[in-house]
């Protein structure tokens, strides 16, 4: 059994695939380390090795391998930036800066795709990058996502304020809305939408109707009547990450 973790600014995404076929065996989301060895001492099997992702700081990322190491004796294969893998090519001007989410995504995205590809993440952050047909990434584009967009709103203006679960029924429709919580669930959709369509224009203007739409991350859903055409892959890092970090 292989632990994987997507580390990513809110959430841990975790699941446990088994060695030999890959299949996923157990799996979920969980807002803290401490939640995490709860989740994963639960399993009626422990995890031999694991491999992660973290978008988290260096010391932030090691207290957690350090915490699966003494937990659950666990080697962690940590994903580290680089310039090539699987025949795509990192466009950062300085590949090491480049958020080890959006690359084991377009790792992903690229693989599934089998050429160029258009790789959209909604999360805290969202993130589009574009790979050409012959693996070279152009680059991408990083906006808030709806968690932000959400809090940036509430945060800086007195009358705006509402609860989660009037959130959730706000976003039944994105019709105008009739109240603060309609109008600013749906504005902020509307905004992600927006976005996901001027990307699509974008690659359309570099490849003509010749790439493959991917989404991923938690909002994913929120995005898709913008996109069609797109394939939703919620586990489109993770799929990354195998290729990024092969254990043995
Ligand atoms: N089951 C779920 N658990 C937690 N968040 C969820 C779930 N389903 C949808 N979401 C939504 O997904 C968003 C968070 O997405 P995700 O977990 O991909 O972000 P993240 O990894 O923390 O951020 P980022 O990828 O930008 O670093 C939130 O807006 C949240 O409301
Ligand atoms: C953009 C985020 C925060 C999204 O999780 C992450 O990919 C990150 O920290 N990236 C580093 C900055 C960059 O990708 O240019
Ligand atoms: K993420």
């Amino acid at each position: 059994m292989i632990l994987e973790l997507d580390c990513g600014n809110s959430f841990i995404k975790w699941r446990v695939i088994s060695a030999a076929e890959g299949a996923v065996v157990a799996g979920g989301i969980v807002d803290s380390d401490q939640a995490l060895v709860a989740a994963v001492s639960a399993l009626p099997a422990a995890p031999r090795r694991c491999r992660l992702v973290s978008v988290r700081s260096e010391e932030e990322t090691a207290g957690l391998s350090a915490l699966l190491a003494q937990h659950f004796g666990l080697r962690v294969v940590v994903a580290q930036p680089a310039k090539e893998v699987a025949g795509v090519r990192n466009g950062y001007e300085d590949y090491q800066r480049l958020g080890l989410d959006r690359w084991l995504a377009v790792l992903g995205g690229f693989h599934l795709a089998r050429g160029a590809c258009l790789v959209m993440d909604f999360g805290t952050a969202a993130k589009a990058d574009f790979v050409s047909a012959d693996g070279e990434h152009l680059g991408g584009f990083i906006c808030p996502g709806m968690p932000l967009m959400r809090s940036q709103l509430r945060t800086h203006t007195r009358r705006i304020r509402y609860d989660d679960a009037s959130a959730e029924r706000a976003l039944s429709s994105l019709a105008p809305g009739r109240s603060t919580v309609e109008a600013v669930e749906r504005g902020c959709v509307h905004m992600l939408q927006g976005f996901v369509r001027s990307q699509l224009e974008h690659a359309h203007e570099l490849w003509g109707d010749d790439f493959t739409v991917l989404l991923t991350g938690g909002d994913a859903l929120l995005v898709q009547k913008a996109a069609p055409q797109a394939r939703v892959v919620p586990d489109l890092v993770f799929v990354g990450l195998a290729m990024a970090c092969p254990l043995d």
